[in-house]
């Protein structure tokens, strides 16, 4: 240091200069290192914490506990596991290669100073991470390295997280009272749901495409940049009730670890407020309308029409007309056009990495235009229990994969049209303990009793049919011989 002060003071710059670049040279010679310093708090910022702090610390939770001897152990946001982490003030480190280059990561704390007020935090709580490598790895640490270590960080924290369940409804409009407040567009809850794709009961073969779709999908995002399509897909899932199309949104989560927002679409004011809802989802997130249909205008002209003629008809009576006043005020506005917009409009594509899911148990009602490929990617039917779909839930239900009675369930499946939401009521013991014979055997005798019924009614189709065929012919044959006798009528005005 004094030789440092002798030199900076006494020697002129043209000999301090050479003298300052060889001593470097020396220092570099016997200490070829570089370390890079990672803090907590942004630097211009004391409030703002870093978000590469934050994915660092979550890369090096598991270099830390496989290597260190003082960890820190804490219970993550949102979840039960405990993290452990590197002690900030231990002074250790651990290591870390990356294509065969040999890093250390230490974590430390600014010592607080007595003579410094601060506003922010306090300097006790400014920790940091420091990374030391080789100088010559500076541009494979700086360009590779520091990338992925923050990539790596990112998805830990997207696997970590405990994934929420999103509502939105009109309650929300309130907003708490205060205006200056942000009106909350979303609820949230939790996303707790067990279902899995290996849970879910269909055919192996349609249940494996679309497993391979989905994760092709998520790992596409240079795929999507390259031929400029915005990174999202839709998919309609329709069948009659029971099928597992909720079921399946649910199994989608669980595989791509994403969020759902389940968007009640006639809670929905109009398309303005559409589109802030979708502003406000994040990535990596599933946007569900269960049962389409039902929402809004988007079953085509027919039914605008028929609901036009309605109330033009109530306008005239002035009693349904104060009725309907109240009640018109609270109807979705949303349009046909709003929600081609909210699809692949604009808005719709920021943020990225969304998946669109529309339910319907009636496809045939659907606007052709909201359901056209390119809008909704797949179509995916969720149809009646198979054979398959039942060994699936008999393994679920009752942790079975053969059995006797399966030769005449698969039978009866055949010949009847029965939900797994059925299969799965009639082979869940009804009281604890009940034997897994009698579970199969409650599901025969619901298939025989389904499959009488079908018989009952297609005879019952067949009579009614016999009845409208008998009709028109007897119809038939009164007009042609109405009409004789009326042609016979116009020979004998002729003949007069
Ligand atoms: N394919 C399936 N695989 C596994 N379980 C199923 C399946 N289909 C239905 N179930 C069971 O039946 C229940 C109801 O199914 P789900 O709500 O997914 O049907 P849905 O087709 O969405 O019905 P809706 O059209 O009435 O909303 C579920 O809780 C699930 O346990």
């Amino acid at each position: 240091m004094l030789a440092y002060t002798m030199l900076q003071n006494f020697f002129p710059h043209e000999i301090t200069t050479p003298i300052k670049h060889y001593s470097k040279k020396l220092l570099n010679f016997f200490y070829p290192y570089i370390t890079i310093t990672f803090p907590e708090y942004e630097a211009d910022d004391d409030f703002q914490r870093s978000s590469s702090y934050a994915s660092i610390k979550r890369y090096l939770n598991t270099l830390s506990s496989a290597q260190a001897k003082h960890l820190q152990a804490s219970v993550a946001p949102d979840t039960d596991a405990v993290v452990l982490a590197m002690a900030s003030n231990s002074s250790e480190e651990v290591a870390d290669v990356f294509e065969n280059i040999k890093l250390w990561w230490s974590s430390g704390e600014t010592q607080p100073s007595s003579q410094t007020i601060t506003f922010g935090p306090q300097e006790a709580d400014k920790r940091f991470f420091s990374l030391t490598f080789h100088i010559r790895h500076r541009a494979a640490v700086c360009d590779r390295y520091l990338k992925h270590v923050l990539e790596q960080g990112k998805e830990i924290a997207v696997r970590e997280r405990k994934r929420k369940l999103f509502t939105n409804s009109r309650e929300n409009e309130g907003g708490g009272g205060s205006h200056f407040l942000r009106r909350r567009l979303w609820s949230e809850v939790v996303f707790d749901h067990p279902a899995t794709f290996q849970t879910l009961a269909m055919d192996p073969e349609k249940k494996k495409g679309i497993i391979d779709d989905l994760t092709n999908f998520s790992e596409s995002k240079d795929y999507y940049k390259s031929v400029g399509k915005a990174w999202k897909r839709g998919y309609l899932l329709y069948g009659p009730p029971g099928t597992g199309k909720s079921t399946m949104i649910a199994a989608m989560a669980n595989l791509l670890q994403y969020d759902v927002y389940d968007l009640e679409l006639t809670a929905v004011k109009d398309n303005t407020e559409l589109r802030r809802l979708l502003i406000d989802t994040s990535s990596k997130s599933i946007i569900v309308i269960e049962d389409i249909d039902c929402s809004l205008v988007v079953t085509g002209q027919r039914e605008k029409k028929e609901k036009d003629e309605k109330k033009e008809e109530e306008e005239k009576d002035p009693m349904k007309k104060m009725m309907m006043m109240g009640k018109e005020k609270k109807e979705s506005e949303v349009t046909l056009s709003g929600l081609l917009n909210f699809i692949d409009g604009l808005w719709s594509a920021c943020g990225g990495e969304r998946i669109i899911v529309f339910t319907t148990n009636y496809v045939e009602k659907l606007d052709p235009a909201l359901i056209r490929r390119g809008r909704m990617d797949q179509h995916i039917e969720l149809s009646y229990c198979g054979y398959e779909a039942f060994r699936v839930l008999a393994k679920n239900y009752l942790d079975l994969e053969e059995h006797d009675l399966f030769g005449r369930i698969r039978e009866l499946l055949g010949e009847t049209k029965m939900t797994p939401a059925d299969v799965a009521e009639n082979l869940m013991p009804k009281v604890k303990g009940e034997d897994k014979e009698g579970c199969l055997m409650r599901l025969v005798e619901a298939l025989v009793k389904v499959e009488e019924e079908e018989k009952l009614m297609a005879q019952k189709l067949a009579e009614e049919e016999e009845e409208e065929e008998k009709k028109k012919k007897e119809n038939g044959v009164a007009e042609n011989e109405q009409a004789s006798s009326s042609r016979d009528g116009v020979v004998i005005l002729n003949g007069a």
